[in-house]
């Protein structure tokens, strides 16, 4: 069972370790019970949260809904991969058996109501293995629902579910051996240290106690909670609450990885090792589904994405076209009165340009002309110090379909006046 359905009722926080507030069991979203956790995996070591900076800054492939596409990252390549074949602590085979074939996450017309209340109309999408796919969608469009059911924690009224090849609903037991669940809001024993807790996980996965004490150790120091691992988990922070969340979900090595706004309450730094930590575990092989609403964050480490509004998943038309044909570009120079005449002298019409304190934005129709722009402007000796677009993919598609625009002020890209040099 997970912690938060055999989490015994907890004490009263003594006066030298005060409780923390929010640290109730989660909310309650479905309305059926929660099924017990994974069992049993094996493995040998993991990526660090104090991943590479390289890793951790690794760019966005191209951003499409049902595609995914694997990117290796640097300073990976001791990572051990969590799909190779394993064995037990005693060496007989734990895992699941699944192919590359359908390794990842399979959704197929996936419906769930509550009530009168459809939360997930009818979801359609894969994620691949060795890759990290975005789930993004506004308030109440049935990311966490989803969810749920990929976790083997709620079941579906229609549609079919494969993690790792294996039904999550017509068998849980051998799911959850494959994937690792860690929820928005972490539910743990109060009075249990983050060591303790998660030698109980490794237990209840099935791990010998030297085994499971081990991983306890391993996970403590992968997640950088070294500090508090022998405090009781009712001290922890939000940030470090989702730490332990994050190492909970780790300790049995699965191989498809389900996050729900893991970085909620994390500090920036720890943002950036989160990144380097999704990133190693793909790279290693694992598929990660993340859902957040942090899209500069998903934009960073996403190789793929799935938009959901109102419980289905966006189609690809609608997504081309929320994407737009123009983006913004943010362009700074050491010298931003050379770089205002050299745009002119360039052709970039004017009502493409404006000027924002030490930046100037510039409205650019495709990349290919922002390349030849940025190639014209340092052939004309102007200092560009920055060149990019102000934002992300991901960023920019979410606010297409939900009619804005990425640069408050301007106008929208789709509706730019077509003149100029530049388009
Ligand atoms: N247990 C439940 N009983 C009734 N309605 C529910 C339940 N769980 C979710 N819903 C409803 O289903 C819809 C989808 O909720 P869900 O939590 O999946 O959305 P979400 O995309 O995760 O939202 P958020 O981004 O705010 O977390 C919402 O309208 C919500 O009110």
């Amino acid at each position: 069972m997970p912690p938060e359905e055999t989490t015994p009722s907890p004490p009263r926080s003594s006066p030298d370790e005060p409780g923390r507030p929010g640290q109730s069991p989660p909310r309650a979203t479905t309305d059926q019970p929660h099924r017990p956790d994974p069992s049993p995996a094996p493995v040998a070591r993991e990526p660090r949260w104090h991943a590479p900076a390289e890793a951790a800054t690794a760019p966005v492939g191209a951003q499409s809904q049902a595609s995914a596409h694997p990117q290796a990252s640097a300073g990976s390549a001791s990572i051990p991969n969590p799909t190779a074949p394993s064995t037990d602590h005693a060496g007989s085979p734990t895992h699941a058996p699944t192919s590359s074939a359908t390794a990842g996450i399979e959704v197929v017309d996936v419906r769930r109501a509550f009530g009168s209340v459809q939360a997930v109309r009818s979801m359609t999408f894969t994620a691949a293995p060795g890759s990290v796919t975005a789930l993004i969608g506004p308030n109440g469009a049935g990311k966490t629902t989803l969810l749920l059911m990929l976790a083997s924690l709620l079941a579906p009224d229609a549609g079919s579910i494969r993690i790792g090849g294996v039904d999550p609903i017509a068998d849980p037991r051998v799911a959850r051996r494959v994937l690792g669940w860690m929820p928005d809001v972490l539910g743990t024993w109060r009075t249990l240290s983050p060591r303790v807790v998660l030698r109980m996980m490794g237990r209840l996965h099935g791990m010998p106690t030297h085994v499971a004490r081990a991983r306890a150790d391993e996970l403590v120091a992968v997640v950088g909670l070294e500090q508090l691992a022998d405090r009781p988990s009712r001290v922890l922070s939000r940030g470090q609450q989702q730490r332990l969340g994050l190492a909970r979900a780790l300790v049995h090595r699965p191989r498809v990885l389900l996050l729900d706004e893991p970085a909620a309450g994390l500090d920036p730094a720890s943002r950036v090792q989160l990144r380097g930590l999704l990133r190693d575990l793909a790279t290693d092989g694992c598929t990660v589904l993340v859902s957040s609403h942090d899209l500069g964050e998903l934009d960073e480490v996403a190789d793929a994405s799935v938009f959901v509004e109102a419980g289905e998943a966006v189609s690809g038309d609608r997504l081309a076209s929320a994407r737009g044909s123009s983006t913004t570009w943010r362009i700074r120079s050491l010298d931003p009165a050379a770089l205002s005449l050299a745009l002119g002298r360039i052709g970039v019409a004017i009502d493409r340009i404006r000027v924002e304190g030490p930046s100037t934005t510039v409205v650019i129709d495709a990349d290919a002309h922002a390349a030849d722009l940025l190639a014209r402007l340092v052939a004309a000796g102007v200092p560009i110090v920055h060149f990019a677009p102000t934002v992300g993919d991901i960023e920019r598609t979410f606010l297409g379909l939900s009619g804005q625009t990425g640069a408050p002020g301007l106008p929208a890209p789709g509706r730019v006046q077509q003149r100029g040099g530049v388009r």
